[in-house]
């Protein structure tokens, strides 16, 4: 679907940047695509660069780790402002966990893209609540491309487009895998939320 940018025309035209994003609930693959559009851009002798935000540490302090384990090295940050110093002169920026980040992600990224750079962004859409998570949203506006990938309901098998969380924990962030979180489609996550809240 997307092409690695030829160099060849850049004496008439300078490159023009774009922003990519790849969104969706929980398990549904934005990791491994996010990895398969990275490692194509390097098989095209591109320079790349890799961030993620420093507080997900799950598998691994350096790597993006996909639920399969597929991984790539990235470099961990506290802040969005820490990749505009640290792009340097890479053609492909890439990102995996935005809704991490605050909203000055959104000026990074049109920063990054307006220097001629592609950047690829993954991140979850919606929250355990079924809400927009943070600067999702905004990314998605201002991105050129999205894609929008879906798991597996686990409860009865149909598309999943919902991350359900199974512990009663309220807090918008918390870490996890399928110990604390499974995909689930439209039906079933509002099924479990109403059983959720029924009294005891
Ligand atoms: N409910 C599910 N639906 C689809 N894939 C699942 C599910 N649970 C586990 N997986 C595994 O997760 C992999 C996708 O992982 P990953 O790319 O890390 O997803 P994401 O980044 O969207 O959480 C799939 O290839 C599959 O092996
Ligand atoms: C829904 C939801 C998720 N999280 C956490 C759980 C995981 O650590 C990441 C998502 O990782 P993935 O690569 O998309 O599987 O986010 C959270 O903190 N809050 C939520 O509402
Ligand atoms: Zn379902």
């Amino acid at each position: 679907m997307f092409i690695e940018p030829s160099r060849k025309k850049e004496i008439l035209y300078p490159r023009t940047g774009w922003i990519e994003l790849i969104c969706g609930s929980m398990f549904s693959g934005k990791t491994e695509e996010l990895i398969r559009r990275l490692n194509r851009a390097r098989i095209a002798r591109q320079q790349v660069e890799i961030f993620k935000p420093a507080l997900d540490k799950r598998y691994h302090s350096e790597d993006i780790v996909s639920h399969n384990e597929n991984s790539i090295r990235s470099t961990p940050v506290q802040t969005a402002s820490e990749i505009l110093l640290l792009a340097g002169n890479c053609d492909v920026v890439g990102m995996d966990e935005a809704q991490f980040f605050d909203n000055s992600i959104i000026d990074v990224c049109n920063t990054l893209a307006n220097a001629g750079k592609r950047v690829i962004i993954a991140g979850l859409d919606m929250d355990f609540q079924g809400q927009p998570f943070g600067c999702m949203p905004q990314l998605m506006a201002v991105a050129e491309y999205v894609t929008k990938v879906h798991a597996i309901c686990m409860v009865c098998g149909e598309v999943a487009s919902h991350s359900f969380r199974l512990s009663p924990q309220q807090e918008r962030v918390l870490l996890g895998e399928t110990d604390s979180y499974e995909a689930r489609c439209r039906r079933c996550f509002n099924l479990g939320e109403k059983a959720r809240n029924l009294p005891v």
